[in-house]
């Protein structure tokens, strides 16, 4: 029997249409451009059901309202499909793969997330290609996660970023391997997938408040004093290297220790696009230790804020976040001990 996905379009350039202020997201658009493609009808691509989300939205003005409703849509519509792809912007595809990671716990089936950087209504288009290919993957392999496929990769969604804003190959997984290649064969990378799990349980985020702060050289932390307060529940320090961050002689130590105090969690990642974030590497790291933040490893900034808002969401106390922060919950970290 034909497999059958269900495509849940949620915006992006790759339903866009050309309008008077640019690519704008356009209704009906989509399943007028697919019903128009005799390809889709062949035997080797599942059969699918579109489902048009109402608005179309640029990733950009994706939220976590958004990621919650489609992880209940794939929640609700589970036992009837094969495989679920989502069409998104590239722009936060990464953030919204991460989310969906935490919030879909135990998943057997594919849940892949795509989308492209030209429209499908160009004549040359990244579009046609990732969209028929994620479609092959979700109905015909066994990828048990969330995963994001672009650019003939497809790569563990909280460990994907995007990498270019006008390369066809927009994303990438610096600190894991890509699950699949799909070159002039398709091969699966079955070392690097999740176990199935047996029961999906959905876990709904909550709208928390968050930050993330990237560090650069001169900054001056006492700008960030105000942000400091009660309804910050987690901060995110985009630091240097390793983890490291200027010695300040007073004004970090005084935002640090106001974070501490209000019982919000610092999580410390790097900026640099691979390696790790670890605490007590370099004397630099020092005002994150004595402060209790945690560090992030080689999360990237979309699963550590993503993580973020699923335990926040969670009844946690402080404590349980922060160890659970510091624990591979779903792929999304590597650990290693320090020597
Ligand atoms: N290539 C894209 O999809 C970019 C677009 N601005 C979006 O994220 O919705």
């Amino acid at each position: 029997m034909r497999k059958k996905v269900c495509l849940l379009h949620t915006g992006g350039t790759i339903g866009m249409a050309r309008t008077e202020y640019g690519y704008a997201p356009k209704r009906g658009f989509m399943q007028s451009i697919l019903s128009e493609m005799g390809e889709l009808k062949s035997e080797e691509v599942p059969e699918f059901d579109l489902i048009e989300y109402d608005p179309l939205l640029d990733s950009s003005n994706i939220s976590v309202r958004e990621w919650v409703k489609i992880a209940k849509d794939i929640k609700e519509k589970y036992d009837l499909y094969d495989g679920f792809v989502i069409l998104h912007g590239t722009d936060t595809m990464a953030y919204t793969a991460s989310a969906l990671s935490f919030m879909l716990e135990g998943l057997a089936k594919p849940v892949i997330l795509t989308g492209s950087q030209i429209p499908l209504c160009e004549i040359r288009n990244d579009a046609r290609d990732n969209l028929i290919t994620a479609l092959m993957i979700a109905g015909h392999y066994h990828v048990p996660e969330v995963c994001l496929f672009f650019g003939n990769e497809l790569y563990r969604g909280n460990r994907a970023t995007k990498i270019s804003a006008d390369d066809l190959i927009a994303f990438g997984s610096p600190n894991y391997p890509p699950l699949l290649e799909a070159g002039v064969r398709i091969t699966i990378n079955n070392n690097v997938l999740k176990e199935a799990g047996d029961e999906l349980i959905l876990s709904e985020f909550k709208e928390n408040q968050i930050a993330v702060l990237k560090i650069f050289p001169g900054i001056q932390f006492e700008i960030f004093e105000n942000i400091m307060t009660e309804k910050l529940k987690g901060i995110v320090f985009e630091a240097f290297g390793a983890g490291n961050i200027p010695e300040s002689h007073g004004s970090l130590e005084r935002i640090l220790k106001k974070a501490e105090s209000n019982g919000t969690v610092i999580v410390v990642c790097t900026q640099c696009l691979r390696g790790s974030a670890m605490i007590g590497q370099y004397a630099t790291s020092m005002s994150f230790a004595n402060a209790g933040a945690v560090g992030g490893y080689d999360m990237t900034v979309e699963a550590a804020v993503a993580k973020l808002y699923y335990l926040l969401s969670k009844d946690y106390d402080l404590d349980q976040v922060k160890r659970l922060m510091a624990t591979n919950l779903r792929g999304e970290m590597s650990l290693y001990k320090m020597s």
